[in-house]
């Protein structure tokens, strides 16, 4: 038998399956899936086998056995293996990479090679002198196992050579194995007596002199439990020795368990059951579970306002899908991933959730990964990469907030998870839920046919099979009303000689709140917003000096750093380019408005919730829980407290500019900030109490900001679909972005223009229609190279090239043509080249 396999070098030129011969004792045991490690070019290399075959393609006894197994349960299964196949084709990478990102990171093993003293011990080597006597082989000799080389080499760093020379003779074997970066967790638990007659005979005769050692075995006795060896360490004020003392003579044993590590051990999550449905919620559901129920692969989109209970709606599909014996996916967006978001899951399913973010440790990762391997948990709830869970029978996919654009993964595999999560479920004829208040546009469009069936991109049909069904739900839960939203035109305050960062609206609202003891939501903004250092009197700004952006200002350390390559360096006491002590540091960061709010606010007890409040551990819970608690009378942050946020006594929203993200370089701005307002709004008033909203901006006439000031989906979704028309942009096409860089201006620009009339050139003989869209149906356009949004970065040029296409173009096998045909032999490409298919952020 003949195993193919994907081995883990992200190149061209290895991205393809290597054959290899499956040694006899691994028979019935290499799968489709399975993790392996094989010899490659001298090395050992960590792969995943993507096919079984008769015969290999080449020569078979040239052919090289697998070297191990790694796991006994595959890490993937054949249909996870090819969703891979698709993602690398649909997104350009190599197969290696994106069968990486459906594993968790501990599963990504390093070669590690271990040496053991060869069988034949009487080697004439060993026998002379010189050897006899060398530290490191009597090191080898007193090990009872194989010895890593890499701690070989670095205890006996001198004798390299001499070790070396030793496996080269064959005195020392030297195997090579992949290790896991992180092993399953195992402790030391000690065991109670087998035969506790014996034992408690034993108990009266211990000898006095060890008073300890009989502790130990009295309390094994008296709790006949497995108990962690460090437990009973503590328990009994004792040594690991004497205990250790107590199994050597018999009575109790000492043996190696594995552990899970439950991210939320220790939490009470108080059971919670089914609500009765309100109208809306009911017909929403019974559609939802007549597809499960035929167990037809259908896709959803579900637009319900804020508020309007679509939480309750994913929980009692989920309970009709596990009816089924069939696994639910949840996504949620990585900062709507909070304990109430857990809460609300484990609350229903209990145990058989598995929670699956970035903010877990690797090894809390891997435990709840494994817990779905191993068919322990039914329902998987995480971020972006949850949607590869290696469930056997998928049934339902829900993805919560689907507009949000951190479901794309910006590295590669640059996969979108809502194409992704599709994919898979026509896989299993699973039914794909995409719920949000504020659906992206490419998603609304799908569902609601807005576009004639030329207009529409044929490709986006055939990913949603038979057209998404759109599902609406108009009306909070016991039709609370949505909040009032008041406008705020800011240039008015000014001419009325308001300089604060507040309206007098606002002001007086905060003021309000903090009488009656309520709560209030602060957004500020931050999209496009740094804080930046700038000279007052020449206009310099301080720049990084690797990549044309400007430097972001830490107030605490006083320190100057780049956000994209991580460069510092001390904020300035006078003007570098002028001497001018006028240098001032600009922007309002979330720390300002603090600052503020205390001047304005005497007392005022805040919660600030940004980037610098919440990496630490935990502490994005422990701010959300004191707000929930009414520890604090505002909750002022970023993005991050725009969403999945309900707190019944919070009757005020305020932003404290709407406009920011505005006028960014991004044909999703308007979108962006229509979903911003939208989402942040609806924090206001989801109980008993009535909300109401704050929105300052520059822009009171910008149709994004008027919608969201009505609460107007439609309207806006009207407005911006013209803009994406006229402009040509998705729904109205599909993007593609090439970035290429080089240290060297000069290959850039000459790569640059090839690339694109390599392109233009494929696309004309292709026979695709050019820019001019006669036909509507096949379309074609390439546009660039020009410099990218930040034209270098990391001290390397950066250019791109977009190519906007609809239909069936075929434009990514151009593409990929095209990268060939500047590549050199071993696929290297002429620069560094990064390919972007339905990119979120264009930078
Ligand atoms: N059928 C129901 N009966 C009573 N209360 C309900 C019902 N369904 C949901 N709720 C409550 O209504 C509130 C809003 O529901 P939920 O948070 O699911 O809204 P949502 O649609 O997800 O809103 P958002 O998009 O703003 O997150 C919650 O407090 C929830 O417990
Ligand atoms: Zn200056
Ligand atoms: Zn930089």
């Amino acid at each position: 038998m003949i195993a193919k396999v994907i081995v883990d070098v992200p190149s061209r030129a290895t991205d393809r399956p290597f054959d290899y011969a499956i040694p006899a004792d691994l028979y019935g045991w290499v799968e489709i899936g399975s993790r392996v490690g094989v010899p490659f070019g001298g090395r050992v290399l960590q792969g995943f086998v993507i096919g079984l075959a008769e015969f290999a393609d080449i020569d078979e006894s040239k052919l090289k056995p697998i070297a191990e197994l790694l796991d006994h349960i595959p890490p993937l299964s054949p249909d996870l293996v090819e969703l891979a196949q698709w993602i690398s084709d649909k997104y350009c990478c190599a197969l290696t990479t994106a069968l990486q990102a459906m594993i968790p990171s501990a599963l990504k093993g390093k070669a590690d090679s271990v040496v053991t003293l060869s069988e034949d011990e009487d080697t004439a080597l060993f026998s002379n002198a010189v050897y006899s006597e060398a530290p490191w082989l009597a090191y080898i000799r007193a090990s009872s196992g194989p010895v890593r080389m890499a701690a070989l080499q670095e205890r006996f760093p001198a004798d390299a050579a001499a070790i070396k020379q030793a496996v080269k003779l064959g005195a020392l074997t030297e195997q090579v194995s992949i290790r896991d970066r992180l092993a399953v967790r195992k402790a030391l638990t000690v065991f109670p007596p087998e035969q506790a007659a014996l034992a408690q005979e034993a108990l009266a005769n211990y000898p006095a002199r060890a008073a300890k050692q009989r502790d130990v075995l009295r309390y094994m006795l008296e709790h006949p439990e497995p108990i962690a060896l460090t437990a009973l360490v503590e328990a009994l004020s004792t040594t690991s020795a004497t205990i250790r003392a107590v199994a050597d003579k018999g009575w109790i044993t000492i043996r190696e368990v594995e552990q899970q590590r439950d991210p939320y051990a220790g939490r009470d999550f108080k059971q919670t059951e089914p609500l009765p449905l309100t109208e809306g919620q009911q017909a929403v559901y019974e559609e939802i579970a007549e597809a499960l129920d035929a167990e037809s692969s259908r896709v959803f989109l579900l637009h319900g306002v804020t508020g309007s209970g679509k939480t309750e709606v994913y929980l009692q599909t989920i309970e009709r899908c596990l009816q089924h014996e069939r696994q639910a996916i949840v996504l949620v967006p990585e900062i709507a991933l909070t304990p109430q978001m857990v809460e609300r899951f484990k609350g229903r399913f209990g145990d058989s959730v598995a929670v699956l973010h970035s903010r877990l440790s690797s090894g809390e990762r891997y435990d709840e990964w494994r817990k779905i391997r191993e068919g322990r948990a039914q329902v998987a709830v995480g971020a972006r990469s949850a949607v590869f869970a290696p469930f056997p029978r998928v049934g339902l996919i829900i993805i919560d907030e689907e507009h949000e654009s951190s479901y794309k993964q910006e590295e590669s595999p640059k996969y979108h998870a809502r194409d992704v999560a599709v994919r898979r479920a026509r896989q299993h004829g699973a039914s794909v839920v995409l719920g949000s208040a504020t659906p992206s546009l490419e998603s609304y469009a799908a569902a609601s046919r807005v576009l004639s069936p030329t207009q529409t991109d044929a490709s986006a049909s055939s990913r949603t099979p038979g057209g998404a069904a759109l599902l609406a739900m108009p009306n909070r839960v016991g039709n609370r009303p949505l909040p009032k939203v008041h406008l705020i035109d800011m240039r008015e305050e000014l001419k009325a000689g308001n300089r604060s960062m507040f309206s007098r609206q606002l002001h007086e609202a905060l003021l309000d709140r903090l009488e009656k003891g309520e709560q209030s939501v602060l957004l500020l903004n931050r999209r496009g917003y740094s804080t930046f250092v700038m000279c007052r009197s020449c206009g310099y700004t301080a720049q990084c000096p690797h990549c044309d952006i400007s430097l972001t200002y830490h107030q605490k350390s006083r320190v100057m750093r780049c956000h994209y390559c991580g460069h510092a360096e001390q904020a300035p006491e006078k003007c570098p380019s002028c001497e001018s002590e006028h240098i001032r540091f600009f922007g309002t960061g979330t720390q300002r408005v603090e600052e503020e709010l205390a001047k304005l606010f005497p007392g005022i007890r805040v919660i600030r919730m940004d980037v610098d409040t919440t990496t630490e551990k935990g502490s994005h819970e422990k701010w959300l829980t004191m707000f929930g608690e009414r520890k604090a009378d505002v909750l002022l942050g970023t993005q991050m407290v725009a969403k999945g946020l309900d707190f019944p006594y919070v009757t005020l929203v305020g932003v404290i500019a709407a406009d920011t993200s505005l006028h960014l370089p991004d044909f999703r701005a308007a979108e962006k900030t229509f979903q911003l307002l939208t989402q942040v709004a609806g924090r206001a008033g989801r109980h008993e109490l009535p909300g109401e909203v704050v929105i300052q901006t520059y822009n009171p006439d910008h149709y994004a900001i008027v919608t969201a000031q009505h609460h107007d989906y439609a309207g806006f979704v009207q407005e911006e679909l013209k803009h994406r028309r006229f402009m040509s942009y998705p729904p109205f096409c599909r993007l593609i972005v090439v970035t290429l860089s080089d240290e060297q201006l000069t290959h850039l620009i000459t790569a640059g223009d090839k690339l694109a009339a390599t392109l233009r050139q494929l696309a004309y003989e292709s026979g695709v229609k050019g820019s001019i869209d006669s036909d509507g149906t096949r379309f074609i356009d390439i546009l660039g190279p020009v410099a990218s949004p930040i034209p270098r970065m990391k001290d390397r040029y950066r250019f791109q090239c977009m190519v906007k296409y609809r239909g069936n173009a075929g434009a990514i096998e151009l593409l990929k043509k095209a990268i060939a045909m500047l590549s050199g032999p071993q696929g290297q490409p002429p620069v560094q080249l990064s390919v972007d298919v339905d990119p979120q952020v264009i930078l």
